[in-house]
């Protein structure tokens, strides 16, 4: 996720000699030195010189990591926190008073500029500091500011989002295989399916409720397929699947990694 950020803000134009990495893999630090062309520098650095950090490991390596840079921060800095379950508490917890934390929910689709963000300030956090959050995160899509209680929800739906949407498209491609489709017919027609159907969602406006009405013909195809998705209780799995990823947020904020 976080090269996902870094690779979006250079296709945004910030200036590569204003962005610095922290990356604990040398391997991997050297790697996204040479694709874009970033200093990889301690997080301690980074820490000392940045004006607005982006905190991207892993929830159980927060812990961690704010520990080591903690001395280094000074208030008025702006610390960016984009793991799943860990809250602006925690986060002040670790560092000195006044430097001001905002949390995010960002989405993978952020690597082609189709991202969605929801940002939530801490509680020494400006405007000016959520705006500057807001920002970040606008170079790769959309930014929505929300209550932090909602943090665990968003990211049942939409951190986690896309991987459910891939999850469909393998299964309706699975499936196309199985009714005799060459892999890559099937392929083309379930991704074009899907970003037409998205495409119509947004710039439409319509309820997916009529979208999918339109689709149904009295005793079609479509009716005799949603038949088995009800049959199946597709729409009570989504709702035990997203509520089982909120829980794994609330119990990564709680330290059960
Ligand atoms: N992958 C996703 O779709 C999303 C991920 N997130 C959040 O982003 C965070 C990162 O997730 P991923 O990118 O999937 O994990 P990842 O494991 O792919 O990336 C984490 C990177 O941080 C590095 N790292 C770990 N500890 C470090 C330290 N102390 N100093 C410097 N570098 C360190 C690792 O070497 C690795 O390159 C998580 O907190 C996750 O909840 C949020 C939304 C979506
Ligand atoms: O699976 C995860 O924990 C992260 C957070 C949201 C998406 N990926």
């Amino acid at each position: 996720m976080g090269e996902t950020l870094l690779s979006g803000l250079v296709r945004a134009g910030r200036r590569v000699d204003h962005l610095l990495v922290g990356e604990k893999r040398a391997e991997r630090a050297s790697e996204l030195e040479e694709r874009y062309g970033v200093a990889v520098v301690s997080n301690v650095e980074a820490a000392r010189k940045a004006d607005t950090l982006a905190l991207v490991v892993k929830p159980q390596d927060m812990g961690d990591l704010l520990d080591e840079i903690a001395s280094a921060l000074r208030p008025g800095q702006l610390v960016v926190s984009l793991a799943a379950g860990i809250t602006t508490a925690f986060i002040e917890a670790r560092v000195p008073e006044g430097v001001a934390v905002v949390r995010v929910m960002p989405n993978t689709p952020a690597l082609v500029d189709e991202g969605m963000a929801a940002i939530s300030p801490g509680s020494h956090c400006s405007e000016d500091h959520l705006a500057e959050a807001e920002a970040l995160m606008a170079s790769v899509g959309k930014v929505l500011r929300i209550p932090e209680r909602q943090q665990d929800a968003v990211t049942a739906i939409s951190g986690s989002g896309p991987a459910y949407i891939f999850y469909v498209v393998e299964s309706m491609i699975e499936a196309g295989v199985h009714l005799g489709l060459p892999r890559s017919t099937a392929s083309e027609l379930v991704i074009q399916t899907l970003v037409g159907s998205g495409k119509m969602l947004r710039e439409t406006g319509t309820h997916p409720t009529v979208l999918r009405e339109q689709v149904t013909s009295p005793a079609g195809t479509t009716a005799a397929a949603l038949r088995e998705l009800e049959v199946h209780k597709v729409r009570a799995a989504f709702l035990a699947a997203m509520e089982a990823a909120r829980d794994r947020s609330r119990a990564l904020a709680e330290g059960n990694g």
